[in-house]
This record gives C-alpha cells, structure tokens and sequence, in this order.
C-alpha cells in the first residue's frame, strides 16, 4: 500500500470525485458509512457517543456518522463549533441533516466541560483531519486537553486531531489521544512513527473506495507491508523439491557467553524453511549448538570467541548476533567482508564492528542486508534528530551502498537501494525483549537461501517475525512471551500463509 502526503490525499479526493464520477457529499457519506459500521461491529450498542466536529470535512464525517448511528438506534450527541457558516458544502448539507433526528442532542463544542458525561461514554474525534495547517491552540487545545483527561475511550476519525499527516509535531503539541483511529484508504506517515505514532493507538485503515487509477499512477516511493505484497512474494514448496534445492545457510554468531544468539538465530533458519543449515562458531558453542539445534550442521572458528571466517560460494551468510567485538574477531570479520562477494545478513557485533572501522562500509557486498536497531544505526551512520529524519538517512544510505537497511523499530522500515521503504506493521511490544533480533536474523538469512531476492527476503522476513510475534501474543502477553515463543509461531504463521495462498489461486 502506497504512503501519501497531505496533499497526494487531497488530490485522490479530488480525482475520485472527478473520474468515478462522485459528489464530495457521497464520498463524506461513504466515511462515515464506514465508521458507522466500524464503530456498531466493536463498540456495546448501549454505548453513549459523544462526537467532536470540527469546521472542515472531518466534522463533516462526523456530522454524517451521527445521524447513521442514531438512525441505527444508538445515543449520539454531537458539539459544534460557531462558524458552521465557513464549512463545505458537504459539510453543511449534513449539519442540516442532523434535522432529520432531533433526539441528537447538539451542543456547542465550548459546553463540554460543563456536560455530565454517562458512565458508558465514547468519544469521539473528528475535530481536524488531513486539513490541519498548524498547530493547535486556544479553545480547541482547552478541549482536546479536557477530553484527553476523561476516563472514556477515545476514537479519532482519519487522524488523531492536532497530528499532521505527515510531518512530525513540536513536543507538547496538543493532540487527541486515541485509543483507536479510524482511517481512510490510506496509512499516514505520521501513524508510523514512534513520535506521533503513539497519539493514534490502533490503527484501522478503512476501504472508502478512493479511485485506483489515482492510486496506481500517483508516485511514491514510501509503502506499507500489506498482505496484498506479502501473497505476491510468498513462495510455496513444490512437492518435488528436495533439501538440495532450498539453500544452505551459514550462520556465523556466538563466543563465550552469548551463544544463545546463536542458538536462536540457527533454530529460526531451520524453522523457516532453510534446506541444509550450518551454524560456524567458536568450539564453546559445540555442545551447546549440537545440542539445541541437532537439524544445523556445527563449523568451528575459534575457540572463546571467532578468529577466522570461512568463504563458502552457494551460501546464504547471516553474519553477527553474539560474535563479540575482540580485535581478533574484528580483524578476521573485516578480512572476510573485504574478501566475500556474495549478499549476506549482517547484524549486532558485526555492524558494531564495521561502524568501528567507518572505512569498512563500501566493503560491504552490494545487495547485502543490514539490521541495525536505533543505536547500531546511529553508530553506523551518526546520529539523527528523531525517527522522520532516520529514516530519510537510511534512505540515502540505502541506495549510496546499494543495499538494503532494516531499521528496526515497532513498525520497522526496510529501505531498498532502489530508494523505497516499507513499513511493516506486523509485531508488538512483547517482541522488546533481547534476543527477538537474533530471530529475524535467522529467518532473513534463510529465506536469501530459498533464493527470495534479498530486498523480498527482507520485506517478507521482517513482517513474519512481527507475525509471529503477534500469534505468540496471542497466546501468552507482551510481558511474558519469548523470542523462542516467535520461532515456534514461525509454523502457523507459514500454515496461514499456503491456506490463503491456496484460496487464492
Ligand atoms: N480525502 C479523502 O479521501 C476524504 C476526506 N474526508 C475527510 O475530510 C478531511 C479533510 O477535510 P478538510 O480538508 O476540510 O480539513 P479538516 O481536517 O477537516 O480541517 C480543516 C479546517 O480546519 C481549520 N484548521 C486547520 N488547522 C487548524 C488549527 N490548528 N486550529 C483551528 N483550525 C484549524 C481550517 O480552517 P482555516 O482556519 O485554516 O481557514 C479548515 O476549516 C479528512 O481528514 C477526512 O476526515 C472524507 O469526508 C471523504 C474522503
Ligand atoms: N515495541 C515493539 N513493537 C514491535 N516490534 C518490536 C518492538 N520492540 C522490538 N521489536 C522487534 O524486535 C526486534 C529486536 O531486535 P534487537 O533490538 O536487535 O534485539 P536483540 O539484539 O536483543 O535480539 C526487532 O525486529 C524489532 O523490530
Ligand atoms: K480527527
């Protein structure tokens, strides 16, 4: 799924309108048609709705919406600003509507600090959308800081009212904060991002059926992960293949210590579906690796700690999680990226290692995949004000290496060197918890020996970790799920995956 600015958002409004043909008034009706159906799916019908309209086409929506609901049957009231004569068409047209049902109760957006609010109240925003131009202030900011204050849900419709799109926000601004967002055909930058993000609680994208030749030619280079690209890139087995045909993949992770890295990124390779898996590591590690994964094959490169690295040519090399960063290790490991060739997964002490050894960096094998975590980024690549402004330098750093960059983050972004970057919106904070990187190392590894290509092994390998992660959630919670809990989910995952893909095809 395409990610547009403010501006792109307005202009599939505007081309829909114009070439479906449409009125803006049906298209405000079919937002808040799925609002309406949104809210009657989730929310107790004994629910009291309480709805914030602002003077643009996002109180529009919520205009609409109240009438839908209470033509459902469901208590609504609404709260309006003065300057209803300055609104759209549309807009107005449903204001007058509201006419229609005079047990909506409107009040004046002002007269909410004085309302009593019934135990099972819903709120819900539709204040400012995609039009908001500055910052919130004034009466607006006194009501948004009094709503946020009350011990009721609270829902935003297309964007949590006070975020931008698009762009990142001054610390205190005033902004709703939601529990759930409703929004339009479209995720927003700004849902995306750690600092902005955490305003919009869960988001819902909802389908109003905005104009595909818009969507298909407008250009952008930033997407989400949808499950449309995730069937397109997902291979099934043909039931003639055999161990020969999917990949061997060399691990390179562990020294004294810290060999369940490398425990858990070798088990997440075989799990994922690697044909022959070898784990090189330090002689430590041995009893331990033969051990906990008997399926992966053990190489020996050292004692405590890695001293030298082998080259094998048709191999898939996922190099990093628990190496360490001894200078004999250093030295072997720059030795071996100066020497390989072909794209490999490099992560953890290995990228510690190359930001060490800044020079090191256009050794790196065009194609290869990096994961760096924030802080392993800004030691590769300095530091950055805020999360908008890391991303745009991974890009940058992405297509000047030629390689892609999984910055990993709660919605982690996967820049490819062609320029793009997918968001991927698989995953939850249960995933916070060391060793989870270890995991995806071992399954993008595994997945580059299946022969995806490496930008498909990234973008597919980081939205089944993050899948995994929410089928473990879904058996356990973020605070007692584990990264073994992601690899054992990796089977369900792939179940789910060949189901759908079979229904499709
Ligand atoms: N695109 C789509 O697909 C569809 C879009 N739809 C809906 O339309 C929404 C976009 O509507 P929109 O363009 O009318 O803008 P919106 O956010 O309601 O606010 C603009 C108003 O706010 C004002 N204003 C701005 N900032 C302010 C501030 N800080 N403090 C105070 N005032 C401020 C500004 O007035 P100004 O003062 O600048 O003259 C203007 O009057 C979109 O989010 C979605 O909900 C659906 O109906 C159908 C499909
Ligand atoms: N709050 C979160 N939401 C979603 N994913 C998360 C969250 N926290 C961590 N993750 C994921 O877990 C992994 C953690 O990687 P990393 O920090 O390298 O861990 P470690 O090196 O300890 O194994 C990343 O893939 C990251 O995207
Ligand atoms: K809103």
């Amino acid at each position: 799924m395409k990610i547009f600015n403010s501006s792109q958002i307005r202009k599939a409004d505007a081309y829909t309108i114009a070439h479906e043909p449409v009125t803006e008034l049906k298209l405000m009706e079919r937002a808040a048609e799925a609002c309406a159906k949104w809210l009657e799916d989730e929310i107790p019908r004994e629910t009291v709705f309480y709805i914030f309209c602002g003077s643009g086409n996002n109180g529009g929506d919520g205009l609409a919406l109240a009438r839908l609901l209470c033509h459902n049957g469901l208590s609504t009231h609404v709260f309006v600003g003065e300057s209803n004569e300055q609104a759209s068409e549309a807009r107005s047209v449903n204001f007058q509507r509201l006419a229609e049902h005079p047990e909506i109760a409107v009040h004046q957006l002002e007269d909410a600090v004085e309302l009593d609010f019934e135990a099972n109240s819903v709120l819900v925003d539709a204040l400012f959308g995609t039009g908001l131009n500055r910052e919130i202030d004034g009466k607006y900011a006194e009501l948004i800081n009094f709503l946020n204050e009350l011990p009721f849900r609270r829902i935003s419709i297309d964007v949590p009212s006070g975020l931008f799109a698009d762009r990142l926000i001054k610390e205190n601004a005033t902004v709703f904060t939601a529990h759930d967002t409703l929004s339009f055909q479209f995720w927003k930058q700004s849902f995306l991002h750690p600092e902005t993000g955490a305003f919009c609680g869960n988001v819902h994208i909802l389908d109003i059926g905005l104009h595909k030749n818009f969507v298909e030619s407008e250009p952008s280079n930033r997407f989400v992960t949808d499950d449309a690209v995730i069937f397109q890139l997902y291979k099934p087995r043909s039931p003639f293949t055999h161990k020969g045909k999917l990949g061997k993949t060399r691990i390179i992770a562990g020294s004294y210590g810290k060999m369940g890295a490398a425990v858990l990124a070798v088990k997440a390779a075989v799990h994922c579906g690697s044909g022959l898996t070898v784990i090189e590591a330090p002689e430590c590690g041995n009893e331990i690796l033969q051990t906990s994964c008997p399926e992966a094959m053990f190489e020996l490169n050292g004692d405590q700690y890695a001293t030298a690295f082998l080259i094998n040519e048709n191999e898939s090399v996922g190099v990093g999680p628990g190496l360490g960063t001894n200078p004999d290790t250093a030295k072997a490991f720059l030795k071996f990226l100066q020497d390989c060739t072909q794209p490999m997964v490099i992560d953890a002490d290995a990228l510690n290692i190359i930001a060490s050894n800044p020079d090191s960096l256009k050794m790196i094998p065009k194609d290869s995949i990096l994961t760096p975590h924030p802080k392993e980024f800004e030691r590769l690549f300095g530091s950055t004000a805020n999360s908008y402004e890391r991303v745009d330098l991974a890009q940058k750093m992405a297509a000047e290496l030629g390689v892609t960059i999984v910055l990993k983050d709660h919605f982690t972004q996967i820049c490819l060197p062609d320029g793009s970057v997918y968001y991927n919106t698989t995953g939850n904070a249960g995933m916070a918890k060391g060793g989870s990187g270890d995991v995806l190392l071992g399954i993008i590894t595994s997945l580059l020996a299946q022969k995806y290509e490496p930008a498909q092994a990234a973008i597919f390998g980081v939205w089944l970790h993050g899948k995994a992660g929410d089928f473990a959630m879904q058996k356990s919670s973020v605070e007692a799920m584990l990264p073994t809990d992601l690899i054992s989910e990796l089977g369900s995952v792939f179940k789910c995956l060949s189901e759908k893909k079979g229904q499709i095809h």
